[in-house]
């Protein structure tokens, strides 16, 4: 069964009410790869004006969840919530929230878990910094990362791993396409060693990182490569390019 591309749009903490509607109404005019699942991660804040201009067909992703079902968490956001507001999907894990809020492996886990079991799609973000690359440990950084999670949730089916190299997030250096597809092919065998061949086979695997309209064509044509996890693009035109570029596969 071929893997249906996934192309995320992470806002992070971007834009305002005016510059989400203007990105969201260009990509409800834009002609899109209907073959292509398109998810944006705008600010917690904008998640409902989000989910109330964008067109049905597309999905939204909050950046975060909590693990707790509600109560006195200050600041937090519950899957119930996200339900709530016709949110479908959420990010967790990435290297913004695991190296600046020090979440480690255990916490991103118990929150995959409560956002899985919540029914909410969780873009499970893993990711080498440039010091482990450099010593050799990319494979074993991200397996572990993967494998604290793995722990905690049997069931990957609404799991999208999306492979973040720390040294390539909004530096403009990309991760050549064999570095990439080398850390894909590898994640996709752990997936098959840890959760079987069914897991392995129909888990995506999307790459973030730089990615641009420039170098999305050559990245997508990667075996094991099944989409993007776009942060800076994903507010700019290029954006529809990029979701764009699976038809060139
Ligand atoms: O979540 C997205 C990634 O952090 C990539 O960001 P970037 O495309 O700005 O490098």
């Amino acid at each position: 069964m071929a893997r249906q591309f996934f192309v995320g749009g992470n806002f992070k903490m971007n834009g305002s009410v005016e510059s989400i509607k203007k990105i969201i109404s260009y990509l409800n005019d834009a002609k899109l790869d209907p073959n292509t699942e398109v998810v944006i991660a705008p600010p917690a804040l904008y998640l409902l004006l989000a989910r109330e201009h964008l067109k049905p067909g597309l999905e939204i992703a909050a950046q975060n969840v909590f693990d707790k079902p509600n109560g006195a968490f200050t600041g937090e956001i519950s899957v119930d919530q996200l339900k709530d507001s016709n949110i479908t999907w959420t990010l967790l894990g990435h290297s913004e929230r695991r190296v600046i809020l020090q979440e480690d492996d255990a916490f991103v886990a118990a929150k995959t878990k409560a956002a899985l079991d919540g029914g909410i799609g969780v873009i499970l973000c893993c990711g080498e910094s440039l010091e482990q690359r450099e010593s050799g440990k990319t494979i074993e950084v991200v397996t572990s990362q993967l494998k604290a999670v793995a722990e905690q949730v049997k069931d990957w089916s609404k799991i999208v791993i999306a492979y973040e190299p720390i040294w390539a997030i909004g530096t403009g250096k990309v991760a050549s396409t064999e570095q990439a597809q080398e850390v894909h092919a590898a994640i996709r065998q752990w997936l098959k060693k840890e959760l079987g061949d069914k897991t392995a086979e129909e888990t995506r695997i999307i790459y973030g990182g730089s990615v641009s309209e420039k170098n999305c064509k050559d990245l997508c044509k990667q075996p094991d490569i099944d989409g993007f996890l776009v942060g800076g693009a994903s507010l700019k035109p290029a954006f529809v390019d990029i979701i764009n570029s699976h038809l060139c596969k």
